[in-house]
C-alpha cells in the first residue's frame, strides 16, 4: 500500500533532532518511527557518546544490523553530522540524533538496549583508573537518563574504568529503585576478540575457530584468559602462557602506545561492542543457547561482580556460569585479579555512596 501525504511528510523528517520541531511536526515523526517499528521489526537501541572513536564506526555497524530498527545516536557534540551521515546507508534502522543533555531523555525513551562508549579515552602511561575522575560523572548523569526513561532497557558499559563503571550505575539503578542486576552488562568482548586473535596465531588456526574464555574484569591483571578450556582443545607450554597472558592483558596498552596519544582502540572496539550488542538482541528476541563473556552482578566469587560467561536472554544475562577447572597458574591470576578488582568496584560504589 502506498504511504499518505502525511507519512511521507514525516519520512522525511524522521532524522530531525525532535528540538527543532515545529508544532505538528512531532506527531508526524512519531508516526515515521512507528512506520519504522512496523516495516522493519526489530529493537531500539541508543549510543550514547555516538560521535567518539568508538561511538562512530559503533554506530555504523548498528545501522547495518538487521535486528534493529531504531537507532539513536546521543553526544555533547557532534551528533548532528554523524547522524546524517549514518542515516544515509540503505538498510532498515531508521537513525535519530540528539545533542546535549537537554536531549538525553529523548534519546532514551522507548529504548531496549542502551550501549555507552561517552567518556574520555587513555593516553600512553595513563592506567584506566586514571579515567575514573572524569568518566566516573559521565556514567552517572547517563544512568540516571536510564534509570528515568528506559528503566527497562539491558546497558552495555563501554567507558572505563569498567572495573568501577559497572559498579557506579548498578549503584546509580539502585538509587533509583530500579536495579536488574541480569540487565547491566559491563562490555569485556574486546579481551576476547584479542584472545581468539592471538591464541590462533600462535596456533595457526583461523581466529573464528578460536573460543578463548576471558574472565575477572577489563584492566591489566584482573583480564585473566583461561587458556586450559580453549576450544578446540589444545596445551600451551609455560612459556606460551605467559606470552599469551601477558599479550591479552596488555592488549589495550599495545594500541594506546601504538596510537601515541590519539587515543585507545576504537574500531576493534566497535567491533566487539557490535558482536557483543548483536548476541544481546538475539537473547532479547529468544534465541536459544547465546553465550558471552561480560562483566556481571555476580556469586562466581565472593565479589559482587566479575567477568564469566553468560547466557543471554530476553531478560538479559539470565544465568551467571561458573569458571570451571583452572589449572595452578589461572588459580593465581585468579587471586591477583579479585584483589584489584576488590577495590576499583569499592572505588565505584563509594562514588555514588559518599
Ligand atoms: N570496554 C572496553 O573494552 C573499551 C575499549 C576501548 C575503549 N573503552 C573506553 O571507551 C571510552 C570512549 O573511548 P573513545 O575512544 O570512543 O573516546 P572518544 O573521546 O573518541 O569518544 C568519547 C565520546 O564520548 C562523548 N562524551 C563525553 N561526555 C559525554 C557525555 N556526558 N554524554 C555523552 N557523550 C559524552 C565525547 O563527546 C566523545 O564523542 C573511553 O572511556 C575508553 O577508555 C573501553
Ligand atoms: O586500553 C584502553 O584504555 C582501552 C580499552 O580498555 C582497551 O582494552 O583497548
Amino acid at each position: 500500500m502506498q504511504p499518505s501525504t502525511a507519512e511521507r511528510i514525516a519520512r522525511l523528517s524522521a532524522h530531525i533532532s525532535p528540538s527543532n520541531l515545529q508544532m505538528g511536526e512531532s506527531s508526524m515523526l512519531e508516526r515515521a518511527n512507528c512506520r519504522a517499528k512496523g516495516g522493519a521489526p526489530g529493537f531500539k537501541v541508543a549510543i550514547l557518546g555516538a560521535a567518539g572513536g568508538i561511538g562512530q564506526p559503533l554506530a555504523m555497524l548498528m545501522k547495518m544490523n538487521p535486528l534493529v530498527s531504531v537507532l539513536h545516536l546521543y553526544d555533547v557534540v557532534n551528533s548532528p553530522g554523524v547522524t546524517a551521515d549514518i542515516s544515509h546507508m540503505d538498510t532498515g534502522a531508521v537513525v535519530r540524533g540528539f545533542l546535549g543533555q537537554k536531549e538525553l531523555e529523548a534519546a532514551l525513551t522507548g529504548m531496549d538496549l542502551v550501549v555507552i562508549p561517552a567518556g574520555v579515552p587513555r593516553k600512553p602511561g595513563m592506567t584506566r583508573d586514571d579515567l575514573f575522575n572524569i568518566n566516573a560523572g559521565i556514567v552517572r548523569t547517563l544512568c540516571e537518563g536510564i534509570a528515568k526513561c528506559c528503566p527497562n532497557a539491558l546497558v552495555n558499559l563501554i567507558s572505563n574504568p569498567v572495573n568501577s563503571t559497572v559498579p557506579i550505575a548498578a549503584e546509580v539503578f539502585k538509587k533509583a529503585g530500579i536495579y536488574d542486576p541480569k540487565k547491566l552488562l559491563g562490555v569485556t568482548m574486546l579481551d576476547v576478540v584479542r584472545a581468539n586473535t592471538f591464541v590462533a596465531e600462535v596456533l595457526g588456526l583461523d581466529p573464528r575457530e578460536v573460543d578463548v574464555p576471558v574472565v575477572g574484569g577489563h584492566a591489566g591483571v584482573t583480564i585473566l584468559p583461561l587458556l586450559s578450556q580453549v576450544k578446540p582443545p589444545c596445551s600451551f607450554t609455560p612459556e606460551e602462557t605467559e606470552f599469551l597472558t601477558k599479550r591479552i592483558q596488555d592488549g589495550g596498552t599495545e594500541v594506546v602506545q601504538a596510537k601515541a596519544g590519539a587515543g585507545s582502540a576504537t574500531l576493534s572496539m566497535a567491533y566487539a561492542a557490535v558482536k557483543f550488542a548483536d548476541l544481546c538482541l538475539r537473547g532479547l528476541r529468544g534465541d536459544a543457547g547465546i553465550v558471552a563473556c561480560a562483566y556481571v552482578d555476580s556469586k562466581v566469587t565472593e565479589l559482587p561482580f566479575f567477568a564469566s560467561k553468560v547466557r543471554l536472554g530476553r531478560g538479559g544475562a539470565e544465568e551467571v556460569y561458573q569458571l570451571g577447572p583452572l589449572n595452578e597458574y589461572e588459580r593465581v591470576g585468579l587471586e591477583k585479579a579479585k584483589q584489584e578488582l576488590a577495590t576499583s568496584i569499592q572505588k565505584g560504589v563509594s562514588f555514588i555512596k559518599k
